[in-house]
């Protein structure tokens, strides 16, 4: 059991508003940016447990089990058009009565064609189906003809039972995100419920006196655009955020928020360098944390930091993920730091980064990975402009963002672009 923020001294001053001592040290040696990405990932253990969601409420959520098909699909053979079920070689003889989508029909004799709707089961003894387009119903013998060029061929606009998959194959592995794509196959190979794992619990704290929520920025103020930001992208990535909330710059308050926070990851915006009110340091080292990540060597976003929480009343892991305040600073953050780790607790499979060719010359940073905001385009991937740290312009335009190693990337050599998160 970790003793309570209140039992532990405080190193602030009275009025907590006097930079912490050796916080945010602008010389402490930053993580390779490839390396911290990995750590975030690693860090998050095992997913979180299995629990049973109905279809719609899945959404988001990783697959704790293969999709295995619960019948073959299509379930029986299927009509794929309009027409008449037709037994055997034409001419047919029609019977009166017809097959909609949803109807179980009788079996069908040599000879004879039955009318059939798209979708519905092609009856027994059926050898194919005619277009209605293709078939024509003779004056005076009352037969139904073949008018298209040539004899009908067995199985024509059939779709044969098992087609798509057998009953119990795996249509999506383990760790598959819940889209409504997957939603869509679930419904289809018959599921009601699925197997998911939990999703991450985020409480999003956003440091900053002077931050406004409302309004045009004003005497030396300006507005909060992180939180508008981060929370659609955090549950785009699969977690549950339970709270957004300002927390004063304030030593006592900083660190009494991350205390009584219940989520599994705490994300915070700002205070994560060695300002005046940047308390975040001092507050993790209070609440005895420890600290996995404490600076990473990118541009923009260097004293983004993640730390290992001590755990929750139930022994539930928990961490806190620093997010500088500069905007793109903390969009470098969540893509390196937050985006791995709330993955890897919800049990999400990760892609291959994708790669593609760079359009220009993407401008480097002499020592450091810089993450530019990139447009693709028929070339390749273009650099775009305001994309300075504290800019979200260049951002709002971007299909990704380009991870440009020190040595730089020419145009046409290949760089790794990373999708931005999906809203949520
Ligand atoms: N002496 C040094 N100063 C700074 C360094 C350094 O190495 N040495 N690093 C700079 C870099 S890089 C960054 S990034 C920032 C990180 O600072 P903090 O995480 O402590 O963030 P704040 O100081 O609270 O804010 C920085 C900047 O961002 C604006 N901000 C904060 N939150 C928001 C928000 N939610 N929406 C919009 N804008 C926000 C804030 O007003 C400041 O302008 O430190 C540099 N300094
Ligand atoms: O790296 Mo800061 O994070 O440039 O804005």
């Amino acid at each position: 059991m970790s003793p309570s923020p209140t039992e532990r001294t405080s190193t602030s001053p009275g009025n907590g508003r006097t930079a912490p001592p050796g916080c945010g040290d602008p010389a402490r040696p930053a993580l390779a940016w490839e390396r911290a990405r990995d750590l975030a990932r690693d860090s998050a253990g095992p997913p979180l447990p299995a629990v049973t969601r109905d279809l719609p409420d899945a959404l988001g959520h990783a697959l704790a089990a293969p999709l295995r098909a619960l019948t073959d699909l299509p379930p029986f053979d299927t009509s794929a058009m309009d027409g008449w079920a037709v037994a055997g070689p034409g001419p047919w003889r029609p019977r009166d009565d017809g097959v909609l989508a949803g109807e179980e029909p009788g079996p069908l004799g040599p000879g004879t064609a039955v009318r059939i709707a798209t979708g519905a089961p092609v009856p027994a003894g059926a050898s194919a189906v005619l277009r209605r387009e293709h078939g024509e119903i003779e004056e005076g013998t009352g037969l139904l003809l073949d008018r298209s060029e040539g004899q009908i061929a067995p199985g024509r606009d059939v779709r044969p039972r098992g087609q798509e998959c057998r009953a119990d194959d795996v249509l999506l592995p383990v760790g598959t995100t819940v889209t409504a794509r997957v939603l869509g196959l679930a419904a289809a190979a018959g599921y009601d419920r699925l197997a998911v794992h939990r999703r991450p619990v985020v409480e999003l704290l956003v440091l900053g006196d002077e931050l406004l929520e409302s309004g045009v920025p004003r005497h030396g103020r300006v507005r909060d655009a992180l939180g508008p930001l981060l929370a659609p992208w955090l549950r785009g990535c699969g977690a549950e955020v339970t709270g957004r909330r300002r927390v004063p710059d304030d030593l006592a308050l900083l660190r009494a928020a991350v205390w009584d926070s219940t989520a599994d990851v705490v994300v915070t915006t700002g205070s994560t360098a060695a300002g005046p009110v940047d308390f975040l340091h001092a507050a993790l080292a209070e609440l005895g944390a420890r600290l996995l990540v404490d600076s990473v060597a990118v541009r923009p976003g260097h004293p983004m930091l993640l730390a290992e929480l001590p755990p929750a009343a139930d022994g539930r892991p928990r961490h806190l993920v620093g997010l500088p305040g500069n905007p793109l600073a903390a969009v470098a953050g969540t893509v390196t730091l937050a985006v791995p780790l709330l993955r890897g607790l919800g049990g999400h499979r990760d892609p291959e980064p994708p790669r593609t060719v760079a359009a220009a010359a993407l401008p480097r940073h002499p020592r450091d990975t810089r993450l530019l905001p990139v447009r693709r385009t028929e070339q390749g991937a273009e650099p775009l402009p305001f994309d300075g740290p504290a800019m979200l312009r260049g951002l709002a335009c971007a299909d990704g963002l380009a991870v440009v190693p020190p040595g730089g990337v020419a145009a046409g050599a290949t760089v790794e672009v990373i999708d931005l998160p999906p809203d949520g």
